[in-house]
């Protein structure tokens, strides 16, 4: 049984919307507008048990509603969602204490408590026997490098060790399921690694499914094998990676760089001269009409070579592409 299904997921916002100024305030508290957001028109997925997914969409596509309704925060207006054969919103007592959330923006710890005493109180929130909670925070605090923040209160925390403490708040009751929701947003270069690391360890080595929403595109390709694309609130896209990559771009680059002046042109059906300067060339090329192997192998026989190496568009590049393609991004 997969570990979360989710078939035509619809959700619906309402709005109140008043005319401005005083004239619209009091006909606002007369007869109240409203205007109606569908943030999910019908999405549909699954995922099986230790999977890790990157799960992304341009701003406003629906994804932080999806694991708000995942999560058990929110009722869906339509459709059927079980998360380990669950409704998480009507068993939300049994289902909180099976996952994490970890919300980028937003703290679960207590402001103005030290970092160990939040993480005291959410033991009991969540009934976790003492002597695995000790061994699991233990754990947590030495690979999260948390134990000098421990006796600080959470407002004096950088942003970077704040998300390490939310992450290990998150996972001190051991859950099976983990949502991340932009868990690596304004964070500089090593803690995105560090909180990349980590979440690849628990992910690998305790067989945590995890749910992954960025817009950090480093983030999904250090961590996710699979992505789902939303936007307006549909799928657009569920597949590998890679296979978005070849998606996005039918056409490889191979980059070559002679020993001599490099030739005008490159005589294999499906391949262009893109750019040339006096000892190189940027080919591009079409994989089903001459696979690389055989233009390389070519480029080999006919010319002294000093180096050639094939060029993907960066991750980036593809999702942008790829939002552009569908129209996805919002208006
Ligand atoms: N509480 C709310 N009340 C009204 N509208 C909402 C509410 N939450 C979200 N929306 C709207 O629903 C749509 C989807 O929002 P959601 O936050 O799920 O998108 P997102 O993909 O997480 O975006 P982002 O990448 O910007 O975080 C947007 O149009 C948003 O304005």
């Amino acid at each position: 049984m997969p570990h979360i299904v989710v078939e035509q997921l619809i959700k619906t916002y309402r709005i109140s919307e008043r005319a401005p100024g005083f004239a619209g305030a009091v006909r606002g508290v007369l007869q109240r507008r409203h205007r109606t957001v569908e943030a999910l028109s019908g999405v549909s997925f699954s995922l099986e048990r230790g999977e890790l997914l990157g799960f992304i969409g341009p701003n406003g596509a629906g994804k932080s509603t999806t694991i708000k309704i995942l999560a058990g925060i929110l009722r869906p207006d339509g459709g059927r969602v079980e998360v380990s054969g669950r409704d998480p919103f009507q068993d939300r007592e049994q289902h909180v204490g099976r996952i994490g959330v970890v919300f980028g923006q937003r703290t679960q710890l207590w402001w103005d408590l030290p970092v160990g005493e939040g993480f005291d109180l959410l033991r009991d929130i969540y009934r976790v026997e003492p002597a695995r909670y000790r061994r699991t925070r233990d754990e947590l605090v030495s690979l999260l490098k948390l134990d000098r923040v421990l006796d600080q209160p959470v407002r004096q925390l950088s942003l970077g060790q704040r998300m390490r403490a939310e992450i290990a708040a998150a996972l001190l009751h051991e859950p099976e399921l983990l949502f991340l929701d932009e868990p690596t947003i304004g964070l500089d270069a090593p803690s995105k690694l560090a909180v990349r690391d980590f979440v690849r360890r628990a992910n690998r080595e305790r067989g945590t499914t995890v749910l992954l929403t960025t817009h950090d595109m480093h983030d999904i390709e250090a961590l996710a094998e699979r992505v789902i694309v939303i936007g307006h609130g549909r799928v657009l896209a569920d597949s590998p990676v890679e296979a978005l990559r070849s998606q996005v771009l039918a056409e490889r680059r191979l980059v070559v760089d002679f020993a001599h002046e490099a030739p005008t042109r490159i005589a294999l059906p499906g391949v262009a001269v893109l750019s040339r300067e006096d000892r190189s060339l940027v080919l591009g090329f079409d994989p089903a009409r001459t696979a690389a192997a055989a233009l390389i192998a070519h480029i080999a026989a006919e010319h002294a070579v000093e180096d050639i190496r094939l060029e993907g568009l960066a991750i980036e590049e593809v999702i942008s592409r790829f939002y552009a393609m569908h129209g996805a991004a919002e208006a």
